[in-house]
């Protein structure tokens, strides 16, 4: 495998957040051929990057490319730059993005978010926070997501992901600059479905790591990662995604990665409270960002708010408030029907289909007045 190039010809880009998956995004562009900035909040972490071409601390062991360089201004990093990605923790976006607004003022750049969070109070996902705050056509908002486990494509090992856009160009534009010979990139136009997608892992992750922390075995796992999707999709559709995306690498996906890998942080979070430590110890003990602790209270608002049941992840949040035991989680909640929702139809559709049905409507809808979708993951 030759991912390296010499002189970067692509585009400019900058990459706000140089933690795990930012550095590693830095990097996939750079081996893409992009012209990369990296911006760290820590001037000593620049100053690795530029000198010794590492980041210790969140990808030990992995050479970046030549061609990456970094700075810890915030305005230096952003000069003529024509795509930035946003790689900070979902809830410190919008502080983030208020430095950032009269940077860009004037700018026409492509935003990307990498993130896999809600925001906390408002529920919003990140696509939505950078509309806010930057009041920018949406149609130059991207989001980025899939089996992405930072450290796997640091060592490019082959992966691949998707690049969701309202706008196909926008979409087309970031998945040319975010491919290279280990990292390939699909994109949709189902922003919703694909931010979702990437939020709602980490939950069901969380839940088995809990599940691992307590010692059950494989049979406990696989039930909840089959129910955790369709919690997932029920939630999702019900939001306004796409059914098919959930079932794609941003959904499926990116659960099977990060429910089976140690590397995951949200995986991680969860073993640590199965082994019994308290929320307050996991967030103590994590080093790096576990999104899902965050989002689990916004989400199930959202849920109660769209009526749908998400068993898994209310008994997650349960186990995070210390009000269940670990070793009580299971695969769905005992309920007044013995037979839960979704094994019935073997679609899983909380709501009895009406989320599935209002989905399959709105497609209708949009196929009727010439819309559609491309490039399906
Ligand atoms: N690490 C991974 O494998 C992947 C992570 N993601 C997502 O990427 C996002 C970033 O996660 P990671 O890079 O993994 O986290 P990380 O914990 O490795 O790095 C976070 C970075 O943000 C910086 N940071 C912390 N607080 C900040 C603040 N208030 N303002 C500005 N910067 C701040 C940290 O110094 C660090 O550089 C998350 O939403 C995560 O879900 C998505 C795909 C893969
Ligand atoms: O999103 C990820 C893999 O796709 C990373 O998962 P964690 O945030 O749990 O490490």
């Amino acid at each position: 495998m030759t991912p390296k190039r010499t002189a970067p010809v692509g585009p400019r880009a900058t990459v706000i957040g140089s933690g795990s998956w930012g550095t590693t995004f830095g990097k996939i562009l750079a081996d893409g051929g992009a012209q990369v900035t990296m911006w760290a909040r820590r001037p000593e972490l620049a100053q690795e990057i530029n000198e010794a071409k590492r980041n210790s601390r969140y990808l030990p062991g992995i050479n970046l490319p030549r061609t990456m360089s970094a700075t810890h201004e915030l305005a230096t990093s952003l000069e003529g730059v024509e795509q930035v990605y946003l790689s900070v923790p979902s809830q410190s976006l919008r502080e983030n993005l208020k430095a950032l607004r009269p940077l860009l003022a004037d700018s026409d750049a492509k935003i990307i978010s990498l993130m896999k969070g809600v925001e906390r109070g408002t529920g919003l996902r990140m696509s939505q926070v950078i509309h806010q705050e930057l009041r920018c056509d949406p149609d130059r908002i991207a989001v980025a997501s899939g089996p992405n486990l930072a450290l796997e494509i640091a060592r490019e090992q082959p992966t691949a992901a998707v690049i969701s856009s309202r706008s196909q160009e926008t979409a087309d534009t970031v998945a040319r600059a975010a491919r290279n010979s280990y990292f390939r990139t699909f994109v949709n136009t189902d922003v919703i479905g694909t931010e979702f997608g990437g939020v709602l892992k980490n939950l069901i992750a969380v839940a088995i790591g809990i599940v691992d922390g307590v010692g059950y075995g494989e049979n406990t796992k696989a039930s909840i990662i089959t129910r955790g999707l369709v919690e997932m999709t029920d939630f999702a559709v019900a939001n306004g995604a796409h059914p098919e995306t959930l079932q794609g690498l941003a959904g499926l996906g990116d659960l099977i990665a990060t429910c089976q890998s140690p590397l995951s942080r949200n995986n991680t979070a969860g073993r640590l409270l199965g082994q019994g430590y308290s929320f307050q110890d996991v967030v103590k003990q994590m080093q790096q960002t576990a999104e899902g602790l965050a989002s689990v209270a916004p989400i199930l608002q959202l849920a109660r708010e769209a009526e749908v049941d998400m068993p898994i992840v209310e008994q997650v949040k349960m186990v995070l408030d210390g009000k269940m035991d670990p070793r009580d989680i299971a695969p769905h909640l005992t309920t007044d029907d013995d037979t839960p929702q979704g094994e019935r139809t073997n679609h899983g559709q909380a709501d009895g289909g009406g989320a599935l049905r209002r989905a399959l409507q709105r497609a209708f809808d949009q196929f009727r007045n010439g819309g559609g979708r491309a490039g399906r993951d």
